[in-house]
């Protein structure tokens, strides 16, 4: 008898989404499905709509009703943005910035501000009330984080990496099936570049989805099979990333000449 596969279940389902910001369509006519269990980063220059791919998954802006438009994340239309949280997790840069704004005053804690993803805060306000499960299980992903002695130091007294960790700690605390992390290596230096890669790595081997928005190559660490490249809101590439990261392909899509180079399982350009 021979095997029947099945799919993995659908995590994200669009078809057909024209996303408007401002006075222009920046998503147009649109369609992307991605199944659970796998791993994907989306490339694209800058412009070319990652971010607002990222707010349409959040929910944060909505596409316009047109025929045929399917616009579902598990099987389903609509979500609370609360329920959404618990299988997609976000990290995104904005997010970061807020938190420069309204942490650093409150001298927001690791600890704290991985506690708060429960409250939906950034950080822990006085009517909180953390649960024993909880702080054990923040104890937890802080030790997973490698940032478990920076449970205790306000966030705006850490390096932008040690930030960014402490920020997928926040997202993690539902324990999300999906992580959509947007343009999470910028402006690290080196060395941050590279243990946060690793860490990328631990949390793609960790049985979670990972969507990873970046310009970047070298990002696409190698538990990520799948590339998308994104050009004026519009999908020129979609498939397995040794057809798509190529040198053809990467300087057709950034507008530069691009040289890829392979070291192992790895990706960067020149
Ligand atoms: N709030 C907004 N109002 C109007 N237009 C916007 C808004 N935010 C973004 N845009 C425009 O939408 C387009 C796509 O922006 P988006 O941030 O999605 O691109 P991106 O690929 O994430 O870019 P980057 O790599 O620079 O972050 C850009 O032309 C941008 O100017």
């Amino acid at each position: 008898m021979v095997k029947k596969s099945v799919a993995a279940p659908l995590l994200l389902d669009f078809a057909h989404l024209t996303v408007p910001r401002g006075d222009r369509y920046i998503l147009r006519d649109f369609s992307l499905q991605i199944r659970r269990g796998e791993h994907v980063a989306l490339l694209g220059p800058n412009g070319s709509g990652k971010s607002t791919l990222v707010k349409a998954i959040t929910r944060e802006i909505y596409p316009v009703d047109r025929p045929g438009l399917r616009f579902q994340l598990l099987g389903q239309d609509d979500w609370d943005v609360n329920d959404l949280r618990g299988h997609f997790g976000i990290v995104a840069l904005d997010q970061l910035h807020n938190l420069s704004h309204e942490v650093t005053l409150r001298r927001v804690t690791a600890r704290e501000l991985v506690l708060s993803g429960y409250f939906n805060s950034l950080g822990l306000w006085p009517h909180h009330r953390v649960k024993p499960a909880q702080e054990k299980h923040a104890r937890a992903i802080l030790r997973f984080l490698e940032i478990s002695h920076l449970a205790h130091r306000p966030v705006s007294e850490m390096s932008s990496g040690e930030q960014r960790r402490a920020m997928i700690g926040r997202a993690l605390v539902h324990d999300p099936g999906a992580l959509v992390l947007d343009e999470p290596t910028n402006s690290l230096d080196p060395g941050a570049v590279r243990e946060f890669r690793d860490l990328l790595r631990r949390l793609a081997r960790a049985d979670r989805t990972l969507l990873l928005v970046t310009h970047h190559i070298a990002d696409v660490i190698p538990e990520i099979d799948r590339v998308i490249l994104l050009q004026d809101g519009r999908i020129v590439g979609d498939g397995p990333k040794a057809q798509l990261l190529t040198s053809a392909r990467l300087s057709r899509l950034f507008g530069a000449k691009l040289q890829v180079v392979r070291k192992g399982r790895s990706y960067d350009v020149t």
